[in-house]
């Protein structure tokens, strides 16, 4: 059994390592410009990406998708420097969520899920957040930021799962693998040899 991780990010490459299990990645090619709520997005656009690409009998495909929400606006990635400095502006001195929606694809079936983090930001000097989007970090992030490097710096609390935010809800994942049987830790079947072989 192997894992699939259709993604072109870095940071879900390193987080997938977590979960222990043979993986390869497919980068999917979608349209992500989709409206609705930070939850119905980020599972829609989830699906979507995991079933742009191909998989085989043994595979399972995961794929997910982050936004940024605060006060009913949904964040994606900053386009230019303005959009990036209105959105950490927005950010700055306050309380804002972080979604992942995660869609599975096995030969069995399909599911998806989201896990919400709740992130607060100090009050972030002006002179700071123009020289952090000069330094390109912003760009590929939703949000505008991220938490795993410099952006860490203006994180004054979070509550929820810190993968999370980061792109990938590890915890959550796994949990849902093992307790569908798709993990083992006694040397037994995963779920897909088991049930073949019945
Ligand atoms: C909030 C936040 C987001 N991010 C990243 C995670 C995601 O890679 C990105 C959100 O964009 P996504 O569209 O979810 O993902 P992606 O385009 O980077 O990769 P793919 O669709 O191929 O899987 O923002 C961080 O790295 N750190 C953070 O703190």
């Amino acid at each position: 059994m192997r894992i699939v991780l259709a993604s072109g990010s870095p940071r879900r490459r390193k987080l997938i390592k977590l979960l222990g299990l043979p993986y390869r990645i497919e980068i999917p090619k979608i349209d992500e410009k989709i409206t609705g709520t930070p939850e119905s997005i980020v599972i829609s656009l989830a699906r979507k990406k995991a079933m742009a690409v191909n998989y085989g009998e043994e595979e399972i495909i995961v794929a997910a998708d982050t936004v940024v929400s605060i006060e009913n606006k949904v964040l994606g990635k900053p386009d230019n420097f303005e959009e990036a400095y209105d959105i950490l502006k927005l950010l700055s001195g306050n309380w804002h969520q972080v979604y992942t929606g995660v869609f599975v694809i096995t030969n069995f079936e399909s599911f998806g899920f989201f896990e919400k983090t709740y992130v607060k930001f100090r009050d972030i000097p002006d002179e700071f957040i123009r020289y952090y989007i000069a330094s390109g970090n912003p760009f590929d992030k939703a949000g505008g930021y991220g938490i795993q490097e410099v952006g860490g710096l203006f994180v004054e609390k979070i509550v929820g799962d810190y993968y999370n935010v980061v792109g990938l809800p590890i915890s959550r994942l796994w949990f849902e693998l093992y307790s569908r049987g798709y993990i083992r830790y006694d040397g037994g079947a995963t779920r897909k040899t088991f049930e073949s072989r019945s």
